[in-house]
């Protein structure tokens, strides 16, 4: 608990010059991780569906002094995108150092509907496209012996209701980045793994999905942007976000699980819950 909180050897010259891509950057906290990137000198290679945002996360970018920014769109449940992203990187910059996964497709928060197409299809995007995205830049990343850093959820590690199919795409990114990063250590690959395990963040997209229903006070995106970074170039094992609340959450879940559950769901406006 206490580790985390610890001050950290933390300079924003490490970014300087690095060859970064964000995934989910057209808003929200990928967003901010980009202009957090420009700000550090960074080159970029952004990724979304929605063009227009791009562009003007590019443009607003290289006015905040990027090394150099640019983007590719689509959709992450296309098989085809994620080499597609790294050969765009592999052709540009001849190698990167790190790679921030941070998308995630559309999922409400309400009671799972039985609809099981649209949980094959959150996996997709969720997570098989992370794994592909993480193979693909492998080679660059050895050669550059750069950073992994996988957004994830404290819905990642305790699952609360309404979240169903999102939860069990964040569980199975904690159980295959954990497995390759022992992997790593066993074959001396000197490429990091940092999970991030984030609580409630006020990205436009969440807080239109839960605040009829989560009373809580959501924390902040800007200095969640920062801290991932901040995380995945220190080559931390992990970090949460906001630190207190998800640890505690964390330490909670793991002595008294049975409360926790009980504690989140008299939490919740359980009457505010849209069913559809
Ligand atoms: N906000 C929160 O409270 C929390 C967030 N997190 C995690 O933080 C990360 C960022 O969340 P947040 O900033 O709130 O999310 P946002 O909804 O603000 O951003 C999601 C990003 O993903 C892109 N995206 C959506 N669908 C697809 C798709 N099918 N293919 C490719 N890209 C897509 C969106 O752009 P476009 O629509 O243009 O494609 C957007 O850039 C996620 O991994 C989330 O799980 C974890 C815990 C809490
Ligand atoms: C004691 C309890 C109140 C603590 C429970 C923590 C709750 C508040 C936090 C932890 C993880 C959060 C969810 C998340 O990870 C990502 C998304 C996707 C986004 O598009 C919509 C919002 C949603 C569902 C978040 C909703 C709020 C959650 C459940």
């Amino acid at each position: 608990f206490y580790f985390y909180s610890a001050p950290e050897n933390f300079s924003e010259e490490m970014l300087r010059g690095k060859r970064v891509i964000v995934t989910g950057a057209s808003s929200g906290i990928g967003e901010q991780m980009a202009y957090h990137l420009a700000r550090m000198e960074a080159h970029l290679l952004l990724t979304a569906r929605t063009e227009a945002k791009l562009q003007k996360v590019v443009e607003r970018c290289l006015e905040l002094g990027a090394a150099s920014a640019r983007y590719i769109s689509g959709s992450m449940d296309s098989p085809s995108l994620p080499e597609e992203v790294l050969r765009e990187a592999e052709n540009t910059w001849g190698g990167l150092d790190m790679l921030i996964l941070n998308h995630i497709g559309q999922s409400g928060f309400t009671f799972f509907s039985g609809d099981v197409g649209h949980v094959r299809n959150l996996l997709e995007t969720n997570f098989v496209s992370y794994v592909a995205l993480a193979t693909a830049a492998l080679p660059m990343l050895k050669e550059s012996e750069g950073n992994i850093v996988v957004v994830s959820s404290v819905a990642g590690r305790i699952a609360g209701p309404f979240t169903a199919s999102y939860s069990a795409t964040k569980f199975a990114l904690e159980g295959f980045f954990s497995s390759l990063r022992q992997e790593f250590i066993i074959d001396k690959v000197n490429v990091s793994i940092t999970l991030c395990i984030l609580g409630y963040i006020n990205t436009e997209s969440a807080v239109r999905a839960v605040s009829h229903v989560i009373p809580d006070t959501p924390a902040p995106k800007e200095e969640c942007a920062l801290e991932i970074i901040r995380a995945g170039a220190l080559r931390r094992r992990e970090m949460l976000y906001p630190p207190r609340a998800v640890g505690t959450m964390l330490l909670l879940h793991s002595f008294a699980p049975e409360l926790l559950d009980s504690i989140i769901r008299g939490n919740y406006r359980l009457e505010n819950v849209r069913r559809t």
